[in-house]
């Protein structure tokens, strides 16, 4: 790892189909709810949140319904993520609680991640218990957010702030292990000044 500074980080949104994905994602950049979206669609986002020390930089990747070998791409390809299901819908659960297995073997049991139980305003259509939910998020030691994208902001952008001191707390982590072990970031001169000893060192022992 060669980044000093938490200035960026990749998160991917991953549910059932149309349990809320898009409609979160674009809700925590625009603040809006067009409630109308590109269905199965995936889309990369890009989004700048300023901060006092250093701008963090996050790519957020809305996912689509896949074939497993993407799914498992996208999910080595992240550094955090958001689990969405409905609680309108048994099977969103579901598939919430398959992730779960592939996320706990693909990235271990310290990958930041955010637990979203999504559509509450639908009261009377509610299918899933606030404890099925928290029986989730206890096996992926994550933190739950019952809320509803539709109804506002707020919720979604706590999950977020939530995911990025996950991430946060992940990355200095990894940096000081590194560190401990000795495995230092090198510099682009530190490299380079390496060659060139070795090639100096070798067109000499060519002169004799
Ligand atoms: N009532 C209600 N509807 C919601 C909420 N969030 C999303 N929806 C609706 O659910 C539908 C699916 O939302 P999307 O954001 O497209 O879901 P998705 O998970 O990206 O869908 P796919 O990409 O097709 O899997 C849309 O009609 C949204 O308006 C919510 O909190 N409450």
């Amino acid at each position: 790892m060669s980044q000093k500074k938490f200035n960026n980080a990749k998160i991917v949104v991953l549910g059932g189909p149309g349990v809320g994905k898009t409609a979160f994602t674009v809700r925590y950049i625009t603040k809006r709810y067009i409630g109308d979206y590109d269905r199965n669609k995936e889309m990369m986002y890009t989004y700048k949140i300023s901060a006092p020390k250093e701008d963090i930089q996050l790519e957020i990747l809305d996912t689509a319904q896949n074939s497993q070998e993407v799914c498992n791409k996208h999910i080595k390809w992240g550094d955090g993520f958001v689990f969405i299901y409905s609680v309108t819908d048994v099977d969103s659960f579901r598939e919430a609680c398959r992730l779960k297995d592939i996320i706990l073997k693909l990235k271990g049991s310290e990958t930041p991640i955010v637990l979203i139980a999504n559509k509450c305003d639908m009261l009377s259509a509610r299918c899933v218990t606030e404890d099925d939910g928290a029986s989730l998020a206890a096996q992926l030691d994550c933190p739950k957010f019952d809320l509803s994208v539709a109804e506002g902001y707020q919720g979604v952008s706590e999950a977020m702030e939530e995911l990025l001191i996950q991430l946060k707390r992940n990355f200095v982590k990894n940096l000081t292990a590194s560190a401990q072990s000795g495995e230092k970031p090198r510099s682009k001169l530190f490299n380079m000044r390496k060659v060139l000893k070795k090639r100096i060192g070798r067109s000499h022992s060519d002169t004799f």
